[in-house]
This record gives structure tokens, C-alpha cells and sequence, in this order.
């Protein structure tokens, strides 16, 4: 894999575009496939404490950051992890709580993006949430802080409330799910866009035209959406379950979209989720 590019996030924080997703990576095989990633060239690891693969994930770090690291030593500073603070954790005192366990299960100092994994807005503490990461982050235990399944009222109050832009909204996203609304306002605002479900999960990689322009460069479906991800300019964190599939996922460098397939892309928007709605998690 060539070198990821990297997108720069506030106080000089970069998150690496292309990332590795963990979700439902069972906790026995995340250090596997967490270094199957980082063998791949992946440099940057998505998780979260509702994954329960957070311990897996820090052993795949630390062990790429030793002398016995399976492809070269790495330093720390070249791996970026994600973690996310879970709906029932919310709250200032219980944000700072689920942090410590992460932490600990992470097994690591510093944690370079913590996440509010959704609004929840019923339960509305997704404010004081937030207050609770600035502090993290105060503490430098956290590089930067950010939020996911924000919607725009959500992003609009906390930003509002806190005078703070969250570096990242890490949403569902992909041909079939464009949140070009959502986008519109993250370029306002400054908020790094990172799509969830790049791949709505296997859904779209029958797609007749994605089919098409996959085959016209002689990739496959799932290349060819990354590939449209990072041109998009948005971070990208597919998820799979085999070390093919995950150096397939990464060797998106070789080959470009052309404006025609682009605009096609664009019109495949349909509103479909292959997840859950912001709406419907509390
Ligand atoms: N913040 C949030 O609320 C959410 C965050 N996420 C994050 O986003 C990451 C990615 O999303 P996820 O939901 O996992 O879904 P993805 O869109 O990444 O799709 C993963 C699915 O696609 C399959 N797949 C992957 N690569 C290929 C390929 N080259 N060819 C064919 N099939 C392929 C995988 O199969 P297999 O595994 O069998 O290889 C798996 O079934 C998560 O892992 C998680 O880190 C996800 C959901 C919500
Ligand atoms: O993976 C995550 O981070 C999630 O929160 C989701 O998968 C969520 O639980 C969902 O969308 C279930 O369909």
C-alpha cells in the first residue's frame, strides 16, 4: 500500500484518510486482524469500548511498536487509534469514567481521537459529554476529540454551547448515502467528514454501476467505492475479515476515477442505511 494521505484535523493533529474499522471483530481475533491491518500499511484503527475489542486493538499497537514487530519497528506517533465513548457512558463524570476503562483496556498513554459514539439526544448529555473530552484532551490524554452520528441540530447546539468545532462527525456514508446536507455543513463549520459503513456493509457491491466502473479498471467494487471515498476527500474505515480483503481494501493508490464515473457516483444516492439512524438510538 502506498502511504495513506493524511487529513489535518485542529492542533496540528493528521488522521491517516484511509483507516481499518473493527466493529464486530470479536475480541479473540482483533490483534490478528488489527496487525494483519498495520501489515497491510493501514496506519490508523478504528474501535470503540461497544466493540469489546479495544484490548485486542492496543496488544496490535503495542506489539507493531516493538522490536519483535512483525513488518518493522514502528513509533507510536505513526499509528493513529480511534476509540468512542459508548450512549450509556454519557455525562460528564461518566464520560471521564468509560474513558479511564478505555484507556486501560487500550493499554495505551495517549489516544489520539475519541468519539461520542451517537447524540442520543433523549437522553440530552451529549453536551456535558463533550465537556468531559475537552478535558481529556486538556490532560492530553486524547490528540483530538470529536463526535459521531451527529446530525446538524446536534452539531449546531454543541458548537453553540461549547464554542468548540468537533474535529471530526464520523457518519454513515457511501454511493447509496451521500449526506451531501451533512457535508455542506461540516465545510462550514470544519469538521473532518469520516464515513461509517463505507462499504453500506457489502450492500452496494452489486451494484450495477459501481459494477461497471470497477471493471473498467480492473479492480473490484470495493476498491473502486474507496477509492471514490478518498477522493471525495472523506477518511474512509472499511472493515474485513481476511488479510486479502484487507490489502484489496488498500490498494485504491494505482488507479483514478474519471469525471464521467464521478458524476454517475452522484447519482446513485438513494437514502439507504445499512445501520441504524440517528434518530432511533437512545
Ligand atoms: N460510529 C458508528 O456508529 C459506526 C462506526 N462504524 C465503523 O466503521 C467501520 C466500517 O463499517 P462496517 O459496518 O464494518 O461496514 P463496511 O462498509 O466496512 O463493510 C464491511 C463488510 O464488507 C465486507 N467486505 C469488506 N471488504 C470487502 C471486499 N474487498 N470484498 C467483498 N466484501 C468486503 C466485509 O466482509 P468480511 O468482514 O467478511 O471480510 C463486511 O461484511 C466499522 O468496522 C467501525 O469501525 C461502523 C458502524 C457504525
Ligand atoms: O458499529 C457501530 O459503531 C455502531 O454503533 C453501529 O453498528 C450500530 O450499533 C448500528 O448501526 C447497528 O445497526
Amino acid at each position: 500500500m502506498i502511504a495513506s494521505p493524511t487529513v489535518p484535523l485542529a492542533r496540528g493533529v493528521a488522521i491517516p484518510q484511509l483507516g481499518f474499522g473493527l466493529y464486530k471483530v470479536p475480541p479473540e481475533d482483533a490483534e490478528r486482524l488489527a496487525g494483519d491491518a498495520i501489515a497491510a500499511g493501514y496506519r490508523s484503527l478504528d474501535t470503540a469500548a461497544m466493540y469489546g475489542n479495544e484490548a485486542g486493538v492496543g496488544r496490535a499497537v503495542r506489539r507493531a511498536m516493538s522490536d519483535d514487530a512483525p513488518s518493522g519497528r514502528l513509533d507510536r506517533t505513526e499509528l493513529f487509534v480511534t476509540t468512542k465513548i459508548w450512549n450509556t457512558d454519557q455525562g460528564y463524570d461518566a464520560a471521564l469514567r468509560a474513558f479511564d476503562r478505555s484507556q486501560a483496556e487500550l493499554g495505551l498513554d495517549v489516544v489520539d481521537l475519541c468519539l461520542i459514539h451517537w447524540p442520543c439526544p433523549r437522553r440530552d448529555l451529549y453536551v456535558d459529554t463533550y465537556r468531559a473530552l475537552i478535558r481529556l484532551r486538556e490532560d492530553g490524554r486524547v490528540r483530538a476529540v470529536g463526535v459521531s452520528n451527529f446530525q446538524p441540530e446536534h452539531l449546531r447546539r454543541l458548537v453553540d454551547a461549547t464554542g468548540e468545532v468537533p474535529a471530526v462527525n464520523q457518519v454513515e456514508l457511501h454511493p447509496w448515502l451521500q449526506q451531501r446536507e451533512l457535508r455542506a455543513l461540516h465545510a462550514e463549520l470544519g469538521v473532518a467528514t469520516e464515513a461509517w459503513s463505507p462499504l453500506a456493509r457489502g450492500h452496494i457491491l452489486e451494484d450495477p454501476v459501481l459494477r461497471g466502473i470497477a471493471e473498467a479498471h480492473g479492480v473490484s467494487v470495493a476498491q473502486a467505492v474507496i477509492r471514490w471515498h478518498l477522493e471525495e476527500g472523506t477518511i474512509v474505515i472499511p472493515k474485513a475479515s481476511s488479510p486479502q480483503r484487507i490489502r484489496e481494501n488498500a490498494d485504491v493508490f494505482g488507479f483514478a476515477l474519471t469525471d464521467g464515473e464521478r458524476e454517475r457516483i452522484a447519482g446513485l444516492d438513494r437514502g439507504f442505511r445499512s445501520g441504524s439512524h440517528p434518530d432511533d438510538v437512545n
